[in-house]
């Protein structure tokens, strides 16, 4: 098993994440593959591959995952989603977004969706916008929170058609917090075309629930 962060150099007074994993700095070899990775996926989904290609791509696949295999680590080791100042903190599935003001209750960030999130028509797809806004509206609802707070429910309507390969801007702040409860709003918006908005609640956790 690997210790997260060890191969990327940071101490053991590493700043810790809300669920007791360590955030890692996007200035590192992992959040170097983190970016190269998310090019990589969009190639895949952008290109038409032949045979010979698709049996190299399988063969090199499979040799990665066989040496990425000794190396799997219990949730609070892994690196994955914990590179702080990386684009959509090197979440690969969740489109990268660029944090541009972030506030105690409130981010607006910059976001491009690639071939990778592609629905249809140049679109990209409904479920790769709500986990945008999950991640989008997750930051402020625990940006000041003790314990990590989860979506208890997240309402997405979409409003125009979100393009992929073009520079959008999102934003979400917080509008009431009551108890536990903590109701987030969102904007997608392609200059001045709003493709979706959302509405979320995310309720911090209790002791036992984290
Ligand atoms: C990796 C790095 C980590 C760092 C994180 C950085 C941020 C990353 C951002 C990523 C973010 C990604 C985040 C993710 O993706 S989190 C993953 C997706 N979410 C989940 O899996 C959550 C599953 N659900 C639960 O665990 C429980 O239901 C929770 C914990 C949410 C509440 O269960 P709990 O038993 O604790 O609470 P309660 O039932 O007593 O209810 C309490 C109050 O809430 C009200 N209520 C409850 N549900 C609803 C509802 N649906 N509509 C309206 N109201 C609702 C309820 O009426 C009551 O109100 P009141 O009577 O008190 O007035």
């Amino acid at each position: 098993m690997t210790e997260a962060g060890s191969a990327a150099g940071p101490g053991a007074d590493e700043e810790r994440d809300l669920l007791g994993g360590r955030w890692l700095t996007g200035d590192t070899p992992y959040g170097a593959m983190i970016d190269r990775l998310r090019d990589f996926l969009d190639h895949v989904a952008a290109a038409k591959l032949d045979d010979a290609t698709a049996q190299a791509l399988d063969a090199d696949l499979a040799a990665w995952t066989q040496r990425l295999t000794p190396m799997v680590a219990d949730e609070a080791h892994r690196m994955f989603g914990r590179v702080r100042d990386a684009p959509g903190h090197g979440q690969v599935f969740a489109p990268a977004f660029i944090p541009d003001q972030m506030g105690d209750d409130s981010l607006h960030a910059r976001v491009t969706f690639g071939a990778f999130h592609l629905g249809a028509n140049y679109a990209a797809h409904g479920g790769a916008v709500a986990l945008l806004f999950d991640e989008i509206l997750g930051l402020p609802a625990n940006m000041s929170a003790q314990r990590m707070a989860r979506t208890a429910y997240l309402h997405v309507n979409y409003r125009a058609i979100t393009p992929i390969d073009k520079e959008l801007q999102v934003s979400a702040w917080v509008t009431k917090v009551e108890g536990r409860k903590r109701f987030v709003r969102g904007e997608l918006r392609y200059g001045d075309l709003l493709c979706a908005d959302a509405e979320g609640l995310f309720i911090e956790l209790l002791p036992h629930q984290q």
